[in-house]
């Protein structure tokens, strides 16, 4: 099992030019406990969390992940994943070539992308590429990448985004399971219902100021709502409560007195002789209770709770802003940038790539094209048992993934799925039965060159692979390769590579879209899009169907290259030099 890891924000602030996104923030944020992160739109939440995770470097203080800053940690992705907005996805990129180009950049086995394809229940989607997904299918396809490599931590920004009812609560069965088997899990959302059907703990930020910090139970205490009392003699009541100096309104339900509590109300109308007919303590609904917070009517002071202890964490310095960026930097390529995958590679993964369905040993047979393999997997017997839940995915509904890896595993042919040594067996994330997807979580956080080697022979592609294999095998279908599919290292949603390579499997993967689909889904200015072009400084990069693909992919991938170490100020952040780059609004 990951472990969980603290999250601490100390003393974070975030400047845009004049825009102070995040101000002083301090908080932690503990593992085993869900935190709900509110506040209303613009008030911050996603500006805090991409700093967690490296894409924006704080004006002043830290954040910290298990006591280490993300730019310090070896193996990001195996310690912390996200689902943030704009997760910069390719859109042209198929499902599984997004996961297989996560897998591949962050070193972890390929076993893992069909796994986890239907563990979020994009089993029948996984040549559909990602400009034709549903708003909802992109954050399970979000949700996928994140779970990639077995994080302890999991940040998850608006998860319900775009999710139908059944979405939703098969996103909240895995939020609470991840929080139950230890992992830290920080979700955010300006939604006060959905946080309260999920969190533990909350933190509430509004004008990039943290309001609150405490529990559900803290935020709505029962006993901070009015008083509703009533009398047969409505006029000595009211003279008693004036007497007594309380203001109230009347109301047809009764006297509604704020300020005080039911015993007090109760004492003063008994001292004045008056009988009452009712008398009621009301709890504020937690949404006066956010709304007062949020437009500082009603200021709790944050106190150290499950998740959060902003007074217990030092004040940070000023000069934190002015580290040099080479560890964030170093981080993020080594979690986006280092890879580069020919197009031998990427073929060959695409083909042999482990899915759930499919018994181990008909992985690998480099003379089965991918779409074969996908038949082939299709008509597994666990497909079989799913094919309710696919046609309601192909209708538009998705299938509860539960079931369907609950399906698979019944099928009996799931749970080996990957029978390659594992030094442990962990349990799935959050979902007890789903052994289809146990092998998630198996792999050691630190894979050795021996692992390597093992997974090479798999099909995986070593990350330290040379870029310009891909250059230079590729064959005249490279002319036909979608230049925006080259960011085969822009895996993990969250931070964009800096790296890219086109690959074979680009070009193989680039048949035109059908014309409704082209025509319907292809938004060419797709925020993820921009999410990208704002990384690799690069607007020409786009995905777009009209325009030919670049002659000169491997200029294009020196730009590509030379991306992710670029300063990109062009938003007016206060802080210079090596800001790691964010996307632009
Ligand atoms: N790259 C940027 N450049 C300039 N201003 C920015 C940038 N990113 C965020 N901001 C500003 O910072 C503030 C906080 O934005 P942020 O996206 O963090 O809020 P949020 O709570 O996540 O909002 P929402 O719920 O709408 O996503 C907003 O005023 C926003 O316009």
């Amino acid at each position: 099992m990951p472990d969980g890891q603290l999250i601490e924000f100390d003393h974070v602030t975030k400047r845009f030019g004049a825009v102070a996104a995040v101000s002083d923030f301090s908080a932690r944020v503990n593992p085993g406990v869900v935190t709900g992160f509110l506040g209303p739109n613009g008030a911050g939440k996603t500006t805090t969390l991409r700093m967690l995770v490296g894409l924006e470097r704080p004006t002043i203080g830290t954040t910290k992940i298990g006591g280490k800053r993300f730019s310090e940690l070896r193996d990001p992705a195996r310690v912390i994943g996200a689902m943030l907005e704009n997760p910069g996805f390719r859109a042209r990129r198929t499902v599984e070539r997004h996961l297989i180009a996560a897998a591949k950049a962050n070193s972890i086995p390929l076993s893992r992308v069909g796994e986890l394809i239907s563990f979020v229940g994009l089993g029948d989607d996984v040549e559909t590429r990602i400009a034709a997904l549903s708003l909802g299918m992109r954050q399970r396809l979000s949700a996928a990448t994140a779970l990639l490599g077995d994080p302890g931590v999991l940040v998850l920004d608006e998860p319900a985004n775009g999710l139908d009812p059944e979405g939703i609560r098969w996103m909240r069965t895995l939020i609470r399971g991840l929080a139950d088997e230890g992992r830290t899990v920080l979700v955010s959302s300006h939604v006060l219902s959905e946080v309260e059907q999920t969190a533990d703990a909350i933190l509430v930020i509004a004008s990039g100021k943290l309001k609150f910090a405490g529990t559900m139970e803290d935020l709505a205490d029962p006993t901070a709502g009015p008083v509703v009392v009533d009398a047969a003699d409505r006029s000595a009541l009211s003279k008693a409560l004036r007497g007594a100096g309380f203001e109230f309104e009347v109301l047809r339900s009764g006297l509604t007195v704020r300020g005080s509590d039911a015993a007090t109300i109760g004492a003063v109308t008994a001292g004045a002789g008056v009988a009452l007919t009712t008398l009621q303590q009301r709890g504020p609904t937690l949404e006066d209770v956010f709304l007062d917070l949020v437009n500082d009517r009603h200021v709790r002071p944050a106190k150290s709770v499950a998740g959060a202890a902003p007074a217990a964490v030092a004040p940070a310095s000023a000069s934190d802003a002015d580290e040099p960026a080479t560890h964030a930097d170093d981080a993020t390529a080594a979690l986006f940038g280092t890879v580069e995958a020919s197009e031998r590679d990427e073929d060959s993964i695409a083909e042999t790539v482990d899915r759930p369905t499919e018994p181990e040993g008909s992985e690998g047979s480099e003379d089965q094209p991918a779409d074969e393999a996908e038949d082939d997997a299709g008509s597994s017997p666990a497909d079989a048992a799913d094919s309710d839940d696919a046609n309601s995915a192909q209708d538009g509904t998705a299938a509860e993934p539960a079931d369907t890896a609950e399906d698979a595993s019944g099928a009996g042919d799931t749970a080996d799925v990957d029978t390659a040594p594992r030094e442990d067996a962990r349990p799935l994330p959050g979902i007890a039965g789903l052994a289809a997807v146990a092998s998630l979580f198996n792999t050691p956080a630190t894979a050795s060159a021996a692992d390597d080697d093992a997974d090479d022979a798999e099909g995986h592609v070593d990350a330290e692979q040379p870029s310009t294999d891909a250059i230079d095998d590729a064959d005249a279908d490279a002319a036909d390769a979608d230049s925006d599919d080259s960011d085969v290292t822009r895996v993990i949603e969250v931070i964009p590579a800096a790296d890219a390579e086109p690959s074979a499997s680009d070009v193989v993967a680039d048949v035109p879209l059908a014309e409704s689909e082209s025509a319907g889904t292809l938004d060419e200015t797709d925020p993820t899009d921009e999410f990208f072009d704002a990384f690799t400084g690069d607007p020409s990069s786009e995905d777009d169907d009209e325009q030919e693909p670049s002659s000169d992919e491997e200029s294009e991938d020196d730009d590509l290259e030379n991306a992710g170490s670029e300063g990109d100020d062009a938003d007016g952040d206060e802080h210079d030099g090596d800001e790691p780059p964010h996307e632009q609004r």
